[in-house]
């Protein structure tokens, strides 16, 4: 049986309640896992009731601030994360961002800031949270990190995120083989289209979903409880022998060549 009680797990990624983090965090709290959730801080300072109303009700025993590009940030929260709970048994990165000029339109026409800012929030934050994560893994761990088709294959208008998870699903490889031998898997999941808050950026997202429905397999796309479903899995023992892979959640979409 699934069983998470008494596993600590940090979740990056949690916007509102149509974040794929979001239906992660409800699977492993109802699997028995202890939560630590982070928001973004902004100036505006959408997101920190959002989140915190949302997440309360699960009695997290963490909530702090977490902006990747925040080096100070990052550092501060391992710190909290050591004093309080001692070690880390779960890390959910479920977060990316590029502007939404880079998500229609010609790939060509990607800005050099855009470009960069893409790939430090999506791609390199995996490196840099894995980083500060194997300090808190002593006894092992599990770190799950999203992905998407259009890292492998080229879709319309995801430009320069196809790249960015291009990169993230290759860290994932080279993370999980120097992770290995202190028993810490690393592996992501490849999720089928959902409307979320980052997805609503992507040019043309419902038409995309719409696409889904009529060819994958199982003629639907997928919910945040099934990605949640599958992250709570390979977080458990029960997927003890499993990393440095990419786990498809797309209503089978995936093998589709026509
Ligand atoms: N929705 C989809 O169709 C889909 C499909 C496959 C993969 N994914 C991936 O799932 C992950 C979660 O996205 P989502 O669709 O749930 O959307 P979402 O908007 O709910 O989540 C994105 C999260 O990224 C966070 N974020 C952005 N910039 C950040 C920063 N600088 N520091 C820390 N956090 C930051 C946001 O606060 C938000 O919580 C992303 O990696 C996304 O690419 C989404």
């Amino acid at each position: 049986m699934l069983n998470l009680t008494g596993k600590n797990a940090l979740i990056l990624g949690v916007a509102n309640n149509r974040s794929i983090a979001w239906g992660i965090t409800q699977q492993l709290h109802q699997a028995g896992a202890n939560l630590g959730i982070t928001y973004l801080p902004d100036e505006k300072d959408r997101y920190r009731k959002k989140v915190q109303d949302l997440v309360s009700p699960l009695n997290p025993s963490l909530f702090m601030p977490c902006d990747v590009q925040n080096d100070d940030q990052v550092a501060e929260m391992f710190e909290t994360v050591k004093k309080e709970w001692g070690h880390i048994d779960i890390l959910i990165h479920s977060l990316a961002f590029a502007g939404k000029d880079e998500l229609t339109g010609d790939f060509s026409e990607t800005t050099r800031s855009g470009f960069l800012k893409a790939m430090e929030i999506s791609t390199y934050s995996l490196t840099q949270l894995c980083a500060q994560a194997k300090t808190c893994m002593a006894e092992g761990g599990s770190i799950v990190t999203l992905s998407y088709l259009g890292g492998v294959k080229v879709i319309p208008n995801y430009n320069v995120m196809g790249i960015a998870k291009s990169g993230l699903e290759m860290s994932v490889r080279y993370l999980a083989a120097e992770l290995g031998p202190k028993n810490i898997r690393v592996n992501a999941i490849s999720s089928g289209p959902i409307r979320t808050l980052a997805s609503s950026a992507v040019g043309g997202i419902l038409d995309m979903i719409k696409h889904v429905e009529e060819i994958a397999p199982l003629r639907r796309t997928v919910t945040q409880t099934e990605v949640g479903n599958t992250a709570a899995f390979l977080c458990s023992d029960l997927a003890s022998g499993i990393t440095g892979q990419v786990i498809y959640v797309d209503a089978g979409y995936e093998i589709m060549g026509m």
